[in-house]
């Protein structure tokens, strides 16, 4: 294990909330892995980040890198805290922070004061070379775009050759359709690199493209920690499977049946539920079952009907915002030739392939 956060806990002085801002946070990184924390604004993904920079102390836990403690507030009247600049973490932000009067070659050549300028004029032409920027040394921050701008960023923060690389939400002054292409450039770039990495993004597209594992933060705890496809088939929580993707809870109902337990829900039952809990598990099997929008199928042959009321287009899909003759409301991907009109009933079917239930509370819904 590279990175290893075990019950890292901060406090702000003063602060009024009932909350830490990162509450006994544990997770850990493999060495040349990249991780997202991902989740709404205030939730301490930056507080946390800044923890393992150095830049806050901690309060309860530790933060460590390949072994050594760089943070320690377990063991009573002994804390560690390694100063940020003895950590050998490099930071990218998301105002690019590249210095205005300096060419792109001094930006980058910044953190490299110990090494001989021939070496250093090499170390910088290859770390421009991997971000795609070769050639362009001798130009100004302002005669670059801004996805240049944040590229240069990122070849500085890389040029010292960090043991791990932060970074904080380094695509938010960028429009949607460049973040999504950096953001797998950036992967790509990290992976060459070889370079242990933690993002801070609060846009679930950009956690996808680039983690390999992804924390998904609500009030200053870490809900789940896993890859993409099991936070989005298998969350954790109520709140992950509300943050991550769009979906409704609907009533429903495990049975057990001659033919094994079901999901029975209004849409009918759901039979794949090889990792769902028992009737057992709940008071007489009342649950909530996760309906996500891709969980739905239009289909005309199917008795159980739905009303649009709201859609969305999507380009390939709309999104479908429908409700049953029994009340409930349920969304559905629906491809996009399928252009039907508000107050329209049309048929659906549940095609669900990870049946996902929580306890029953008042149904919540993310659209
Ligand atoms: N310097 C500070 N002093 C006091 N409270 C702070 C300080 N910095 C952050 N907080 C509080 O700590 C909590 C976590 O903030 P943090 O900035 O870590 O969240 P975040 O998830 O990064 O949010 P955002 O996505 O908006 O940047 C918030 O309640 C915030 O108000």
């Amino acid at each position: 294990m590279f990175l290893e956060l075990d019950h890292v806990t901060i406090r702000y002085p003063g602060s009024q909330s009932v909350h830490p801002a990162v509450d006994h946070v544990s997770l850990t990184l493999q060495p040349g892995d990249i991780g997202v924390l991902i989740g709404p604004s205030g939730c301490g993904k930056t507080s946390l980040l800044r923890a393992i920079a150095g830049l806050e102390h901690i309060h309860a836990g530790r933060v460590g890198i390949a072994g050594q403690a760089l943070s320690d507030a377990s063991q009573p009247g002994r804390p560690v805290h390694v100063p940020p600049e003895r950590r050998q973490i490099g930071m990218v932000f998301q105002d690019y922070a590249l210095f205005p009067h300096l060419n792109v070659h001094d930006n980058v050549a910044f953190g490299l004061p110990k090494l001989a300028r021939a070496e250093r004029v090499q170390r910088v032409a290859q770390m421009l070379e991997l971000v795609g920027l070769g050639g362009l040394e001798q130009r100004l921050p302002h005669q670059l775009s801004g996805g240049q701008q944040q590229r240069i960023a990122l070849a500085r923060a890389l040029a010292p050759q960090p043991r791990l690389l932060l970074l904080d939400e380094p695509f938010s002054n960028l429009d949607v359709e460049l973040r999504e292409r950096l953001a797998h450039e950036v992967r790509t770039i990290l992976k060459q690199a070889a370079t242990t990495a933690l993002f801070v993004t609060h846009d679930q597209m950009e956690a996808f493209a680039v983690g390999d594992a992804i924390g998904v933060m609500h009030r200053g705890r870490l809900e789940q920690w896993d890859n993409a496809y099991h936070l989005y088939h298998r969350p954790a929580t109520r709140f992950v499977a509300d943050f991550i993707g769009h979906g409704v809870f609907t009533p429903a109902q495990i049975v057990a049946t001659p033919a094994g337990p079901v999901v029975r829900t209004p849409l009918g039952d759901l039979n794949d539920i090889e990792e769902c809990p028992l009737p057992s598990a709940y008071p007489d099997g009342e649950c909530e079952v996760l309906l996500r929008a891709d969980d739905i199928v239009h289909d005309d042959a199917s008795p159980v009907k739905a009303r649009i009321e709201r859609k969305a287009f999507r380009g390939s899909e709309f999104l479908y915002t429908l409700r049953l003759a029994s009340g409930q409301q349920v969304l559905a991907h629906v491809p996009s030739h399928h252009d039907h009109a508000l107050g329209e009933w049309i048929g659906i079917r549940p095609e669900v392939d990870h049946v996902v239930t929580f306890p029953r509370e008042t149904a919540v819904s993310r659209t």
